[in-house]
């Protein structure tokens, strides 16, 4: 174990869900391994560097902006949701998907003026899609299992993330025009990062860190 920092650690928050295994293995194999005790949602890691906070997906930009947590790691999708501005530090070759629009298989699509109905979460990337490129759009707002919205017949198409295809494919939908890549990102309140960026870049350094010796 790496000698305790003497300072104050780092704030970060990290979104429960499919990116938290990947994260605490990399963080692990780089001298920061961290666990929550059974339902705590506060964890210090093991060389002192961080103290993290466990929160919703959607709710980590609130966290990073109101300066609750200085740092965070999450989708471009989720900073595009949140209208805030944050400083990117760092892009991850992990958790990279893309922005769909997908409808039924075997149906023809077209985007053109007449305009189009689209069911998704992520509905001001959507609007700003479609609007820049002079396409009315008509938004029906889910909060998860999209794909049955053109099953359905709530909608004929979504906007959803894709990385397998497989929910797509499950539910007999196909991707009609993929509309953006989305990457993992490591993201900082700008005052917070302006106070501590030289501990910050030493942690940004320690993430980067090649274990592969
Ligand atoms: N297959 C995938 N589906 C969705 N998001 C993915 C996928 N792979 C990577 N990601 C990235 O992981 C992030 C977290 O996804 P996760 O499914 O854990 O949250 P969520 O349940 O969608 O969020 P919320 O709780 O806010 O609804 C996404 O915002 C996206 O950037
Ligand atoms: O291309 P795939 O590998 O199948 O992954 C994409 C699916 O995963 C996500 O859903 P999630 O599992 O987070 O469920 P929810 O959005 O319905 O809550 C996303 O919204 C797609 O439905």
């Amino acid at each position: 174990m790496n000698e305790k920092s003497q300072e104050a650690p780092l704030s970060l928050a990290l979104p429960k869900g499919r990116l938290l295994d990947e994260i605490q293995e990399r963080f692990a194999e780089r001298g920061m391994a961290f666990s929550f005790e059974k339902r705590k949602l506060v964890a210090r890691d093991e060389s002192g560097t961080l103290e993290i906070f466990l929160v919703k997906n959607s709710d980590l930009p609130t966290y990073v902006n109101h300066g609750i947590a200085g740092l965070g790691i999450c989708g471009s999708d989720v900073l595009y949701e949140s209208e805030y501005r944050f400083f990117r530090l760092k892009t991850f070759d992990f958790g990279g998907t893309s922005m769909c629009i997908a409808g039924r298989r075997d149906e023809p699509f077209s985007l053109d003026k007449r305009g189009v109905a689209v069911a998704t979460k992520f509905i001001n990337f959507t609007r700003d899609y479609f609007h820049q490129r002079g396409i009315p759009v008509q938004i029906i707002k889910l909060n998860g299992s999209v794909e049955l919205a053109p099953v359905l017949g709530l909608a004929p198409y979504i906007v959803d993330l894709v990385e397998t295809g497989n929910t797509l494919k499950a539910n007999h939908l196909e991707v009609k025009k993929k509309l953006e890549d989305i990457h993992v990102h490591l993201i900082a309140n700008p005052s917070y990062y302006k106070l501590h960026h030289r501990k910050i870049d030493h942690f940004i350094q320690m993430i980067e860190e090649d274990n592969h010796e």
